[in-house]
């Protein structure tokens, strides 16, 4: 198992940097770059006392295995924060929040997964370990830095942690479609685990015997399904709305213009 890999991307570094830059061998920037974007990063990287290696677009390539590196690539040791999902679940003050994602694929998939879960606090992100994609380059790239800031547990068997979960008070809602209850209609304030399926089949037969309800976020249009990113952001959103509410501490949002 390697414990040594390439990421991708402005986002993606800098966040690294600003977060973990111990975690960072060295960063090779594109030669020909001299915009403010990456002298910010040269002074982070000189601030951090991390190696700053100028070298050419095509080295970067190899190196990244794309195009879309922008310019900027880094060496980093894999990190792991939490032994087990019961440590990080132990040591929370505040009513647990997990997303789990039953054999998702696509790298912008999971990308975009953790960054919703960034944005509205989940405390971690849980795959099953086998066909379903990993922390890949792609990933931290399109998480913009949400690699670095949820913790993410790849485990052996799903259906088995779901349950561990639900010994441990979690309470598992499952999302589906065509499920008879829907978003809307469920209190969301408990320690809960979010599960949602693949880009494909969704969630698997014994991941969904193993959660405690299924609920649909409500549709109008002809369209079968949501992309599982987009309905993570909504289930996640609503958990989100639903605590700020309860708690009082507001939503920050905007009155509408025309409001009286
Ligand atoms: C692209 S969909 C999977 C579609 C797949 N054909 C199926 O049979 O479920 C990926 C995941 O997004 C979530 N999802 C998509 N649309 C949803 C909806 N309207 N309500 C609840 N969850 C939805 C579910 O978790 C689903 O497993």
């Amino acid at each position: 198992m390697t414990h040594s890999q390439y990421i991708f991307g402005f986002h993606a570094i800098t966040s690294r940097l600003r977060q973990h830059p111990d975690s960072i061998k060295e960063i090779y920037l594109d030669t020909n770059r001299h915009d403010q974007r990456a002298r910010d990063l040269m002074s982070l990287a000189e601030t951090t006392s991390t190696r700053l290696i100028l070298c050419e677009q095509d080295r970067l390539c190899k190196m990244t295995g794309t195009t879309r590196h922008q310019g900027v690539a880094a060496h980093v040791t894999k990190l792991r924060r939490y032994a087990t999902l019961e440590d990080l679940l132990e040591g929370l003050t505040e009513p647990a929040l997990l997303l789990v994602l039953d054999g998702v694929k696509d790298p912008h998939n999971l990308g975009a997964c953790l960054r919703v879960a960034d944005a509205f606090g989940v405390h971690a992100v849980v795959v099953p370990k086998d066909r379903a994609v990993g922390l890949s380059a792609t990933v931290h790239k399109v998480a913009s830095g949400a690699v670095d800031t949820v913790p993410f547990f790849a485990v052996t068997n799903l259906a088995r942690t779901l349950r561990e979960l639900k010994e441990m008070g979690l309470w598992i809602v499952g999302t589906a479609a065509d499920a008879p209850d829907t978003l809307d209609s469920v209190t969301l304030t408990r320690p809960l685990a979010w599960v949602l399926g693949a880009e494909d089949g969704g969630m698997r037969r014994l991941t969904r015997e193993a959660c405690d309800l299924l609920v649909s976020i409500p549709m109008s249009g002809s369209i079968e399904s949501l992309n599982v990113s987009v309905s993570a952001g909504i289930c996640l959103f609503e958990t989100f709305r639903q605590h700020s509410q309860r708690t009082g501490s507001g939503l920050n949002v905007p009155a509408p213009k025309n409001a009286v």
